[in-house]
């Protein structure tokens, strides 16, 4: 694997597509084979780049069925997970369940969660322990409004939200944890944070957790980009120096869109 003097790639890079409240089990699975074919032809290396899909609930058996039957080289995870393990929670979904399940990861704090479900940092903080205990990584994502944005506050605010969000959480955890800087200003809007946006805050998110807990810590600590990404700009998100992939929303429903961010990464890693 390539090195570079910053460690970029001792962290594994992550193509992560986050399918939202689209496609159902069997549009699912239609999509994740085309994926699997198209990354074939273009010879993935998954030793080098993880991809890994979150789509519904509904859908993760379905996936799991195909990636294991098929062995296909492709994490999942779930979209959301309850804080407790099981009991009268009607509609909530367990960890230990998701777990049972094959996911891998499980995304906590999306914006969406936060803004309509009103999920505040205190939740978001015992979601995340209920992963660990779960065994599942989870992948936390945060970031600011755009009235954040025009305040000048956003680092203050995204720090803020980070040092809620792993509030008492062990080095070992934060280690293993992924971390999405999603600023809510650039989701579905066609808006990109710039590479140097999408740079700055995950290099504040690194040192914070450098402060936090150690060098050492963060320089495992795995930080994507997500909002608007496409195959069109991510190659210059993808290249700087602590960003190690993407959380891709609307374009991971697009196969050659989507196959072809997971390329630009594998070439960053490969040249
Ligand atoms: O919210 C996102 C991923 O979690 C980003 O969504 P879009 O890529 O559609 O902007």
């Amino acid at each position: 694997m390539t090195t570079s003097t910053n460690g970029k790639f001792d962290r594994k890079p992550l193509i992560a597509g986050n399918w939202k409240m689209n496609m159902d089990h069997v549009q699912g699975i239609t999509l994740l084979q085309k994926l699997a074919w198209t990354l074939k032809d273009a010879q993935h290396d998954y030793n080098r780049v993880e991809v890994a899909v979150f789509p519904p609930f509904t859908d993760l058996r379905s996936v799991q069925t195909l990636i294991r039957g098929d062995k296909l080289d492709i994490e999942f995870g779930a979209q959301d997970l309850s804080p407790k393990d099981s009991g009268a929670y009607t509609g909530d979904i367990s960890g230990q369940f998701l777990s049972k399940l094959g996911c891998r990861y499980v995304l906590v704090g999306h914006s969406e969660r936060r803004t309509v479900h009103g999920e505040t940092d205190e939740l978001l903080n015992e979601k995340l322990v209920a992963a660990y205990r779960n065994s599942l990584v989870p992948l936390l994502c945060v970031g600011e409004g755009l009235e954040i944005r025009q305040s000048g506050k956003h680092v203050q605010h995204t720090l803020e939200q980070v040092r809620r969000d792993l509030a008492g959480l062990d080095a070992e955890q934060v280690s293993a944890l992924v971390i999405a800087y999603e600023p809510v200003w650039a989701i579905g809007t066609g808006e990109v944070a710039g590479p140097e946006d999408a740079q700055e805050m995950c290099s504040a998110i690194r040192s914070e957790i450098a402060d936090l807990y150690d060098d050492a810590v963060a320089a495992k600590t795995r930080l994507l980009y997500g909002g608007s990404v496409k195959a069109a700009n991510a190659a210059s998100i993808l290249k700087q120096r602590d960003v190690d992939g993407v959380l891709v929303g609307g374009a991971s429903l697009d196969v050659t869109e989507f196959a072809n961010i997971v390329r630009f990464e594998q070439h960053l890693v490969t040249d």
